[in-house]
C-alpha cells in the first residue's frame, strides 16, 4: 500500500492551518475541538506527548466535522494506538525508514517529518508525497520549501515548527504548501481559563490566513 494522499488531500485541505494540541485534561478535550471546529479548523493533531493523549483523541473523535489525528508518532505502536483511539491521520516529527514501512500496512495515511532534499527523497521513494517540513523555521523555513519546488515538484508539504499567525503566509503563498501546522492557536493559559471563545477567535483568524 502506498501513502492514502487522497485521504491526506482531504485533511491537508480542509483548512490553511493544523492546531497541534499538547493536552492532558481528557474533560477540555470536547469544548476545545468544538471551538477550533466552529473557529473553521476541522482537521486537529493532538501530539502523544501527554498521558491522555489517546483518551484526548477518543473524546476529540466524536465532535461532528473533526478530523483528529495524533502526532508525535514514533513507532508502529503509536500507530496502532492511534487507529484504536479513532485518529484519522497520524504525523511524525521524522521519517525513518521503518516507521514509514511500518505505516504503508495501515489505511489510516501517516505525515512524515522530513528537513531535507534527501530525506524527502527517500520518503519519496517509499510512496510518501505529502510531507511535513520539520522544524520548519529552524531548518530553512519557506525559502527551504520554495527551493525543493522546482526540483521535487510532485512533494507537497505541511510545514511545521516556529509557524505564527505572521509567518504563515509566506508558506500558504507556496505551491508545493497545502498547509501549515502549528499551536499558537491552542494556547495553554486559554485551555487553563477554559477561555474556548478565544481560541475559537484565533482558530477563525487562522482559518482565513489563505484570503487576500
Ligand atoms: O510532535 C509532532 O509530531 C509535531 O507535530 C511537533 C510539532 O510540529 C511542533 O511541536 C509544533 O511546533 P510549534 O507550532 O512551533 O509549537
Amino acid at each position: 500500500m502506498a501513502q492514502n494522499i487522497a485521504k491526506l488531500d482531504e485533511i491537508m485541505g480542509a483548512a490553511p492551518v493544523i492546531p497541534v494540541i499538547i493536552l492532558d485534561d481528557v474533560d477540555a478535550a470536547i469544548p476545545l475541538a468544538k471551538a477550533l471546529v466552529a473557529g473553521g479548523l476541522p482537521a486537529l493533531e493532538v501530539t502523544l506527548r501527554t498521558p491522555n493523549a489517546l483518551k484526548v483523541v477518543e473524546k476529540m473523535a466524536s465532535v461532528d466535522g473533526a478530523y483528529v489525528g495524533t502526532g508525535t508518532v514514533r513507532t508502529k505502536a503509536d500507530i496502532e494506538k492511534s487507529i484504536e483511539a479513532g485518529a484519522q491521520f497520524m504525523v511524525s516529527p521524522g521519517a525513518p525508514p521503518k516507521l514509514l514501512e511500518d505505516a504503508l500496512e495501515f489505511d489510516v495515511p501517516l505525515l512524515p517529518g522530513i528537513s531535507t532534499a534527501t530525506e524527502a527523497m527517500a520518503a519519496a521513494e517509499l510512496g510518501y508525497q505529502r510531507l511535513k517540513l520539520f522544524p520548519a523555521e529552524a531548518v530553512g523555513g519557506a525559502k527551504l520549501l520554495k527551493s525543493f519546488g522546482s526540483p521535487l515538484p510532485d512533494l507537497k508539504f505541511c510545514p511545521t515548527g516556529g509557524v505564527s499567525v505572521q509567518n504563515a503566509r509566506d508558506y500558504l503563498s507556496l505551491s508545493n504548501v497545502i498547509c501549515v501546522g502549528g499551536s499558537w492557536v491552542v494556547p495553554n493559559d486559554a485551555i487553563a481559563n477554559g477561555d474556548f471563545e478565544h481560541i475559537k477567535n484565533l482558530a477563525a483568524t487562522a482559518a482565513r490566513l489563505r484570503d487576500a
